[in-house]
């Protein structure tokens, strides 16, 4: 049993008015996009975001081929740590893929490729070269990370490589990703500049992307 933990908690400020999570992208909303991406390698998906969110996501998920349950943090707005961690505690699975909702190019060969990684570790997480840890597009042990999560935010902190880093993680380089999917998987659209470039790559129907 694998899981998708997709994490749409945040508020979309950089977006503007609207939530990103469920906007349109190319006939599609967004979260969806990365929930479809990850058909073919998980066995159920976990979405994690606000109350008020809750009404959108469950329609965007209509009819998807794979059990989805809604879970909300206790306290909204605590990060997407917070996130990470309701996700995983929802997850039936003994790993779980953690990504971002605004990761829409999330490569399923990446992702398959990962939770190879992972094996009789707590997580394989991403390293691109000078890049910081890939930690919203990565794989987990649901509990060891779910637990770590707590004790992190117990103590205030915020940066998710604060849990990571308490685990046996497996660190996945580049060159190691390139072999097995698109460094695009990483990509994340944060501005309307960036949401509306990938909706016309997506709309031109090349299916490279
Ligand atoms: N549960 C939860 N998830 C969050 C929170 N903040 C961000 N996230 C999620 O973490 C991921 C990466 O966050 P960002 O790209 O910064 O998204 P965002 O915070 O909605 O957007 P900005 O307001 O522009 O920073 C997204 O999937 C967000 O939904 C939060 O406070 N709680
Ligand atoms: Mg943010």
């Amino acid at each position: 049993m694998r899981t998708a933990v997709i994490i749409a908690g945040g508020r979309s400020t950089r977006f503007g008015d609207a939530d990103k999570a469920t906007a349109d992208l190319a006939g599609t909303p967004m979260i969806r996009r990365v929930g479809d991406r990850l058909v073919g390698v998980v066995d159920e998906l976990v979405v994690n975001c606000r109350a008020d969110q809750r009404a959108a996501v469950l329609e965007a998920f209509e009819g998807y081929p794979h059990p989805v349950s809604i879970v909300e943090d206790e306290t909204p707005d605590e990060g997407p740590m917070s996130g990470i961690r309701t996700g995983l505690r929802a997850a039936s699975g003994e790993y779980a893929v953690v990504v971002a909702c605004d990761m829409p190019f999330v490569d399923p060969g990446v992702i398959s490729y990962l939770f190879e990684r992972v094996e009789e570790h707590d997580a394989a997480v991403p390293q691109l070269e000078d890049k910081w840890f890939q930690t919203t597009h990565a794989v987990y042990r649901a509990e060891a990370m779910a637990d770590a999560c707590d004790e992190a935010l117990a103590e205030g902190a915020r940066k998710i490589i604060d849990p990571l880093f308490e685990l046996d993680y497996v660190v996945v380089d580049e060159s190691a990703v390139s072999e097995h999917g698109r460094l695009r998987t990483f990509e994340n659209l944060n501005t309307r500049e960036e949401f509306e470039e990938a909706a016309d790559e997506l709309a031109s129907g090349d299916n490279r992307i």
